[in-house]
């Protein structure tokens, strides 16, 4: 049987190579492109290899490419293996160092048509071009010598230029992955899973910069197999079409190469509820092997069905140890060079034409702690630091630079403070400067409201907050807690941010200096109890109790037998509660 033979032009967000439509139904036959060989459909893949590389059709090009990560290891480990992975994230594009040799036939050009109707910010990996300077890394960039005077500064510039060094510095192993010990250290469930090389669907949820996508891409990389993909889309610019297409894609290729497919997805708490669910049915049957990454809390921002198909592996932020190696890796791979405490800059080497760069030890130390366990906010500080060294560096004494730990502090210049004020940071700031409070500590009730400000906290949010607890943890200890926390909302309305910060201390302080009482917040919440727990209707306000306006409701006995305490110099006896419920308590 001989399949229909035209070639279908999928849409470009996946689609690299053309094949033939119709092929794969029960061992059927195509017919190859190059040499017009039938054979079964389950062959073509393997046999394409070979054919092209002996003559290239006419019509596609066999460019030489850069290869990413997952081409160099799959070409490691079987050099004529098939590879075309679909999608290549533009910011994990890697570095092919000149004259390796590219066996994929179908490394090629892609039509216009296909780059036009590429993912939002994706980039087809077919959309090749020679590398660029600022293109090049593979997680390791060549390295720069000062030697080369001028030279080496130049090329120390080009290293920096374009791309964020944080990109070209994204490691392709677990050797170069810092840090994360207790997802990835010995008998981890990650590590094992990951040399049996099967990879259950998995959501890493951490924050910003601690390497989640670099972490997926290493998974991907180690599970590459003939028989496995890589695609990645962002939750931020893919709409439900481009997940269907992504979806339907990877049907096909499970369907006429057996190929599994690894779905990337980033930021995957983006997409809403239905877009999640579109993955529910191919997740479960094994098309896709979804690898999400997310920095807000899955169990509120991922859909509980497909929650309960991934395993969540929590990441967390770098510790500083590891971001220091990070830093020192990079430092290195630029050629810079690191100068400890002890030791003086080397001018004997530098003629009048070299400019050698180095970095103090303490500088980098510094940096380490001040990026809060963001590697990428630590590596473009460093990179920062380094042009803004090159722009100043013909002053320099002797053609010497030196890094120093205050040029460090001024590439971080914005608030390195972690704070997400839509996002769980939120949440978890506003409970510790509650508990805080609560526990009476000022000092910890103080450094968490600042952590909230100095973050970006709208203060009339924190502001609700200090209403909200003066009457749940302060109530009727201290009356006044009430009065004192509104004055301060209606300061800080009047007020704003910066000077209402003092004005939120100080209530911050009060409360939390002040006696504490749950009675009335307990009291209240028994009364809603039982409220909530009654059987059958809920009585009838007794008679005596209720108003009497009109004379029919008067006729009807309201307001009847009810005695009006000022009337009475003694206490009253009277009964205020259903006779249902007659003597209960709920303070
Ligand atoms: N554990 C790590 N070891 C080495 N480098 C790392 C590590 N984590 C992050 N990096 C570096 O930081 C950069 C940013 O990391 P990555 O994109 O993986 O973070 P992320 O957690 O996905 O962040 P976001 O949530 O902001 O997308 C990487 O390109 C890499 O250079």
């Amino acid at each position: 049987m001989t399949a229909p033979h035209f070639w279908q032009v999928q849409s470009g967000i996946m689609d690299e190579v053309a094949r033939p439509v119709g092929a794969g139904i029960a061992e059927s036959h195509v017919q190859c492109p190059v040499c017009s060989q039938e054979m079964p459909a389950s062959a073509i893949n393997l046999h394409l290899d070979t054919c092209l590389q002996v003559q290239p059709a006419s019509g596609v090009s066999v460019k030489k490419r850069r290869l990413s990560c997952e081409d160099q290891v799959l070409l490691a480990r079987n050099p004529n293996s098939p590879s075309f992975p679909l999608f290549q994230k533009a910011k994990a594009s890697e570095y092919q160092p000149e004259g390796t040799p590219t066996t994929s036939p179908f490394l090629t050009t892609p039509s216009p048509r296909r780059t036009e109707t590429a993912v939002k910010g994706q980039v087809p990996s077919g959309a090749v071009q020679p590398p660029k300077p600022e293109e090049l890394g593979s997680g390791h960039l060549p390295k720069v010598g000062f030697q080369e005077g001028q030279q080496g500064e130049k090329m120390l510039a080009e290293r920096l230029d374009g791309k964020p060094l944080a990109d070209k510095m994204r490691p392709c192993s677990l050797q170069d992955y810092m840090g994360q010990n207790k997802v990835l250290g010995e008998n981890t469930m990650l590590r094992t899973l990951l040399q049996s090389n099967e990879i259950p669907s998995i959501i890493l949820w951490g924050p910003p910069g601690c390497g989640k996508t670099t972490l997926a891409h290493i998974i991907a990389k180690n599970t590459h197999k003939n028989t496995t993909r890589f695609v990645t889309i962002s939750a931020t610019s893919a709409s439900t079409n481009d997940v269907r297409e992504v979806i339907k894609q990877a049907q096909n290729e499970q369907r006429l190469f057996k190929r599994k497919t690894i779905l990337f997805v980033d930021e995957i708490h983006r997409f809403n509820k239905t877009q999640q669910d579109t993955f529910l049915p191919h997740v479960e049957c094994g098309t896709i092997t979804l690898l999400g990454a997310t920095t807000e809390n899955p169990s509120f921002q991922v859909n509980n069905a497909l929650l309960s198909r991934c395993r969540v592996i929590v990441l967390e932020k770098l510790s500083v140890e590891a971001m220091e190696a990070i830093l020192m890796r990079a430092v290195e791979s630029l050629g810079i060079k690191v100068l400890s405490e002890d030791l003086q800059p080397d001018c004997r080497s530098s003629s009048a034409s070299e400019t050698p760069m180095y970095v103090e030890q303490k500088a980098l130390t510094t940096l380490a702690h001040l990026c809060d366990g963001d590697a990428r906010t630590g590596l473009n500080g460093l990179q920062l630091s380094v042009q803004a060294g090159l722009a100043t560096g013909k002053d320099a004494p002797a053609n010497i630079m030196v890094i120093k730990e205050e040029h460090i502090k001024e590439g971080l210049q914005r608030s390195h403070i972690l704070y997400d004020r839509a996002g769980e940071e939120h949440y978890n700031c506003i409970s510790a400067l509650h508990k805080s409070m609560r526990g009476s500590d000022q000092n910890a009730s103080l450094y968490w409201l600042g952590r909230m400000l100095e973050g970006g906290e709208d203060p009339l949010y924190v502001a609700r907050r200090l209403v909200r607890f003066a009457s749940e943890d302060i109530g009727l200890a201290d009356p006044l807690a009430l009065p004192q926390a509104v004055s301060t909302f209606q300061a800080c309305h009047f007020i704003g941010m910066p000077e209402c910060e003092v004005i939120l201390a100080q209530c911050v302080m009060y409360l939390a200096r002040t006696p504490k009482s749950i009675a009335v917040y307990s009291a209240y919440g028994k009364v809603k109890e039982c409220l909530k727990n009654h059987k059958g209707p809920l009585p009838p306000v007794p008679l005596h109790l209720r108003n009497a306006p009109t004379r029919l409701m008067k006729d009807f006995g309201y307001g009847k037998g009810y005695k009006y305490n000022p009337m009475y110099s003694q206490p009253v006896e009277q009964d205020y509660l259903p006779p249902e419920i007659k003597g209960i308590k709920f303070v």
